[in-house]
């Protein structure tokens, strides 16, 4: 028999299922007489006693209990509800293990607002820390976990920001401003900055960290009593809001005291008590939204020794379209129908003025942001006018578009942008120098270090520089 032929005939008599062959793998008493690839006599008669089962069978229980949705029980305690949140939100701020660094000095009140600092690498001073923990400003995206003390770079933007925004506390105005710019140019890193610019000068901070966790549908909403058209509040939310802003400025709210009667407050807080003891007043989730309002209020009266106030945002996007909560009538509410939004958006859109001047800033999230074709166009205009563009040239959406929204554009009408891109390679040089002084760097720094980090990075995006020098501490 020529060998194809031997190959055919021997497979034919090989057996065709693939659960006897592999009881044939796993038979355990193998007659010695048994040939490869027969089935003779002893083998067929081995094959009638019961088996004991192989492993393969074994993997065919597991898949059977997996599929009556039994859960393998592995022995552990499985994570209590919000566990697996709070991991993901954990926030570390400094690592002992890496390098003291020499010279690093802390930022001042005034140091933000300085030329002279641009290019500099400063440490955040403990108090704002605190502060800035409290009003959940730090992200767990940003590389603090790597470094011996939060510190950051001092760029160009930092100061141009900051001195915009003591310009407008000069003139009593707000500043209105939304910093934009391509993923990871440190977008949030320019927020915190001015956070903690306005923590070391005395400010009123209201931040709201992610503003998706709005608009998601994640937390609880109730319509607001007597409102017209009907806007909707978010207790919870808003208690956990009052919490953070008592807590990270209460010295500041113990220092003055109330000046209307707020009879709707759902504890008596008389003319003349501390703004402390009416943001304390706050300790249900049905009357946060009312103490929320009236704490605005006083805050924002004219004179009176009122500090400026920072209302800030992060992920604007998030709250420039339809939010996933539907009304009784199971209608989609826009997120600008949500009572803390609609605050937001109108100090935005300077339709609610901050007398004692101030900033409102919302910074945009490139990371899980969704698509708003009027806040891109928004932002654009705006871009296009600040370039000195004549009214006529400016861009238009496009004919028969469908999914723009008026209501996004007009918040946007007269803001001012700030579109945020790489550092220069000075600055660059500075940060690379600080990582490594921290040890976190193994490499000498030069020029031609600097400009191949610089240039692998986009012309010095901060995060994409961190991926190609910082590499394996953070991805
Ligand atoms: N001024 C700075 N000093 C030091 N590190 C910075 C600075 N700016 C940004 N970074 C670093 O760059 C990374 C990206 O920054 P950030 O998270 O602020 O970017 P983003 O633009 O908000 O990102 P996204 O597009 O995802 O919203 C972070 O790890 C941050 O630590």
């Amino acid at each position: 028999m020529s060998a194809p032929n031997c190959l055919r005939g021997c497979l034919v008599q090989r057996p065709a299922g693939g659960a006897a062959a592999t009881l044939l793998r796993h038979s355990t008493v193998m007659p010695a007489t048994a040939a490869h690839f027969s089935t003779s006599t002893p083998l067929h008669g081995n094959m009638m006693k019961p088996q004991k089962p192989g492993p393969k069978s074994k993997v065919l229980l597991v898949a059977k209990q997996w599929k009556k949705g039994k859960v393998a029980d592995r022995g552990g305690k499985s994570p209590l509800p919000g566990e697996r949140k709070a991991f993901r939100k954990r926030i570390l701020l400094s690592n002992n293990n890496a390098l003291p660094v020499e010279g690093l000095t802390y930022i001042g009140p005034g140091d933000l607002l300085d030329h002279k600092n641009v290019g500099k690498v400063m440490s955040i001073p403990d108090a704002a820390v605190d502060q800035l923990r409290t009003a959940e400003v730090f992200k767990p995206t940003q590389t603090w976990s790597i470094f011996r003390k939060p510190s950051m770079l001092v760029r160009s933007e930092t100061v141009d920001l900051l001195n915009r925004m003591h310009t407008a506390l000069g003139k009593e105005k707000a500043l209105r401003l939304v910093i934009a710019g391509d993923r990871i140019t440190g977008k949030s890193m320019l927020l915190l900055q001015a956070i903690t610019h306005a923590y070391l000068n005395d400010y009123i901070v209201i931040h709201i960290p992610e503003a998706q966790e709005l608009s998601i549908g994640a937390t609880e909403y109730a319509p607001v009593p007597h409102s017209d058209p009907v806007q909707f509040m978010q207790p919870n939310y808003v208690l956990k809001l009052i919490q953070a802003i008592r807590k990270a400025n209460e010295k500041l709210l113990a220092k003055m005291t109330t000046i209307y009667s707020h009879p709707d407050l759902p504890q008596n807080i008389p003319v003349s008590s501390p703004l402390l003891a009416l943001a304390n007043s706050a300790k249900e989730p049905e009357s946060a939204w009312i103490v929320f309002r009236a704490l605005f209020q006083e805050l924002t009266v004219k004179g009176h020794g009122r500090p400026p106030i920072l209302f800030s945002l992060d992920g604007l996007a998030h709250i420039m379209k339809m939010s996933e909560y539907r009304t009784a009538a199971f209608e989609p509410i826009h997120s600008h129908d949500l009572a803390l939004v609609r605050l937001f958006t109108d100090c935005l859109s300077g339709a609610v003025s901050l007398p004692n001047g101030g900033a409102v800033l919302a910074a945009m999230t490139r990371g899980n942001a969704p698509r708003v074709p009027s806040l891109d166009l928004a932002l654009s205009r705006r871009a296009a006018e600040q370039a000195g563009r004549h009214k006529n040239q400016l861009p238009q959406r496009p004919a028969f578009a469908k999914d723009y929204d008026d209501r996004v554009e007009a918040v946007l009408q007269t803001v001012e942008l700030l579109q945020l891109q790489g550092v220069s390679k000075p600055e660059a040089r500075s940060l690379m120098e600080y990582w490594a002084a921290s040890g976190v760097l193994r490499s000498l720094i030069d020029e031609a270090t600097v400009s191949e980090k610089w240039t692998l990075a986009g012309n010095g995006i901060v995060g994409e520089m961190e991926r190609a020098a910082l590499l394996t501490s953070r991805f």
